[in-house]
């Protein structure tokens, strides 16, 4: 094992939140790819219950309808940060949940407190069952589903860096065709808004988050600066339960 892997304890618990384009998939499978741990992304799992939704005739827009369909769909993560994987009653999620017509309706989905107590009662059992501990990101993680989380990471960018990174995505699924920034920037800014201002759990830095601003750092950066926050929480965590803290090359 290596002695990056052996700073962590058994089991450690990182949430890391923030809006849309800051880097939170890409650092999250990153570090929990470098640090042997689980990962889980929280949007495809709103995604995928979307995307049921709109597949099954549910109107979106009335939460009394999504309410009541809330509790319907099996959806189920796959937690291998090499290859997570998301699906709606066993059917792949994957694809369809990334499509504009999911993307548009998913704050509104979202936003239904009935759907996030279904899927952060998801998130907490995931969480419980992940040997060796997990990478969870989101919007609410540190504030509202792992409130006791080991370590807890906000992620934020300028608006403009976001759009670039998200533009630069978008071209890419278009086959290279050139995307509107300005368009891609508003709606982000939109998704920001319904996002923070929803009643339950908006989108929201925990008190105890660290803050770290993504705009001028590459990916790489952004991955070590939080390998080196998840090993010394580790620490601190063994620290506080009376064990030595481990020394590099020490299981
Ligand atoms: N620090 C960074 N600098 C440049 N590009 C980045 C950085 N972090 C992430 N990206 C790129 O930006 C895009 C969006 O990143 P992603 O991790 O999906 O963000 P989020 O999960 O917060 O929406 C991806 O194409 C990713 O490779
Ligand atoms: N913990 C979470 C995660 C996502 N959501 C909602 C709000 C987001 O706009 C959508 C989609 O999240 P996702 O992380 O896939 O969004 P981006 O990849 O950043 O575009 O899901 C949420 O309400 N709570």
């Amino acid at each position: 094992m290596s002695a990056t892997v052996s700073a962590t304890p058994a089991t450690v618990i990182v949430a890391i939140d923030g809006p849309s384009g800051t880097g939170k998939s890409s650092t999250s499978k990153a570090v929990a790819a470098q640090l042997g741990l689980r990962y889980l992304d929280t949007g495809a799992q709103y995604r995928a219950m979307t995307w049921w939704m709109l597949t099954h005739g549910v109107d979106v827009a009335d939460p009394a309808e999504v309410a009541a369909a809330a509790d319907t769909p099996r959806i189920d993560s796959g937690t291998d940060p090499e290859a997570p994987t998301i699906s709606a009653d066993g059917a792949d999620a994957s694809g369809p949940i990334r499509t504009p017509e999911v993307t548009a309706a998913v704050s509104a989905v979202s936003a239904v407190p009935e759907v996030r107590a279904r899927i952060t009662g998801l998130q907490r059992s995931i969480a419980a069952s992940a040997e060796g501990g997990i990478v969870v990101e989101g919007r609410d993680i540190g504030s509202t589903v792992l409130p006791d989380a080991d370590l807890k990471i906000f992620l934020t960018a300028a608006p403009e860096a976001r759009a670039a990174r998200r533009g630069g995505e978008l071209k890419s699924a278009e086959g290279g065709r050139p995307v509107d920034l300005a368009a891609t920037r508003r709606d982000l800014a939109e998704r920001d808004k319904a996002d923070s201002s929803r009643k339950t759990s908006p989108l929201r830095k925990a008190d105890d988050a660290v803050e770290v601003d993504t705009t001028e750092l590459t990916l790489e950066q952004v991955v070590e600066c939080v390998v080196t926050l998840v090993e010394k929480a580790a620490q601190a965590a063994k620290a506080a339960a009376g064990k030595p803290a481990a020394k590099a090359g020490q299981v």
